[in-house]
């Protein structure tokens, strides 16, 4: 058997065209729908990344400003950065790009953005509002791969879902997302003593680590859906996902692949996240 691909480009593509035309119906009212990428410092991978952003934006009709600052930057500079960015009503959502220099409290930095413009959905309230099932926004990764669940029709509802990794950004958020939709719900991760155990019983595997490698065909129930978040470099220099593709798409019935996968759901969640910012915006006026 092979599985059947996940196409995060081509579900993109489809997505998008829905915020351009709300990003149309917004700035026809008067509301040009607005995302500010804050990038301090030069890692080559966060250039990159940020670039595509903008430019997804652009594409769909958004206004975006992307502010690049170098590392002597300080903590101080950046804060008083986006205090201006909460402030400045041009602008719906405030992306600060992650991983900060040495000597940025990265929390302290996302905790000063208005939760009413974290389409990040990294904020301590919107954690909390996904924690408890009020409304926020998601963290962008997580979201995607929901998107990506429906979009197959696979509802999660009933299922076991097993999630590896527990990181803030991706790990945890999807597992409240997953568990929101009624799935039985496991997380592993670094200390999890035997993992392949549990990912043979899942339904559903999101693979979150960051390494090369960590969910092999041998680790996954025939049938499974397979969902690769990693963002990995072979030794060639391609890019690769956490998941041994090549052997797990022989045991899956679905799966993302990397690049083309998960990786621009992240970039269109976020436009997602920033134009219903600019919907509330508008509707407060
Ligand atoms: N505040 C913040 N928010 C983020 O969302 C955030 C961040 N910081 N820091 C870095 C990570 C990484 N990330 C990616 C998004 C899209 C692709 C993406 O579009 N990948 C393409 C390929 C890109 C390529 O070819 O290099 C793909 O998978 O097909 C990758 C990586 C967002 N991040």
């Amino acid at each position: 058997m092979t599985a059947q691909l996940i196409d995060g480009n081509a579900l993109s593509k489809q997505l998008r065209a829905e915020v351009a035309t709300r990003a149309a119906a917004l700035t026809a009212r008067g509301v040009k729908p607005g995302l500010a990428v804050v990038l301090v410092g030069e890692n080559p991978a966060s250039q990159v990344y940020v670039r595509n952003k903008v430019k997804a934006c652009e594409d769909a009709g958004m206004h975006s400003v992307l502010e690049k600052y170098a590392d002597t930057m300080t903590e101080a500079e950046l804060l008083a950065r986006v205090d201006a960015l909460n402030n400045d009503p041009s602008i719906h959502g405030i992306l600060v790009q992650l991983p900060l220099p040495k000597g940025i409290d990265a929390h302290k930095v996302i905790e000063a953005i208005a939760p009413e413009k974290d389409v990040d959905g990294f904020h301590v309230a919107s954690a909390g509002a996904l924690m408890v099932g009020q409304e926020g926004f998601k963290p962008c990764t997580p979201y995607g791969c929901m998107k990506m669940l429906e979009f197959i029709g696979v509802d999660p509802k009933g299922k076991h879902a097993v999630v590896i990794g527990r990181s803030n950004i991706v790990g945890k958020p999807m597992a409240m997302l997953l568990l929101q939709a009624n799935a039985t719900v496991t997380v592993c991760h670094s200390a999890t003593p035997d993992l392949a155990h549990f990912t043979r019983q899942a339904d559903i595997v999101v693979a979150a680590v960051g390494k090369r490698n960590v969910l092999t065909a041998d680790m996954v129930k025939p049938g499974a859906v397979v969902l690769d978040v990693g963002m990995n470099r072979t030794e060639e220099g391609k890019l690769c996902g956490d998941v041994d593709f090549d052997g797990v798409k022989e045991v899956a019935s679905w799966i993302t692949p990397v690049p083309g996968g998960v990786g621009p759901m992240t970039i269109t969640m976020l436009l997602v996240n920033t134009i219903e910012s600019a919907e509330r915006a508008a509707a407060a006026r």
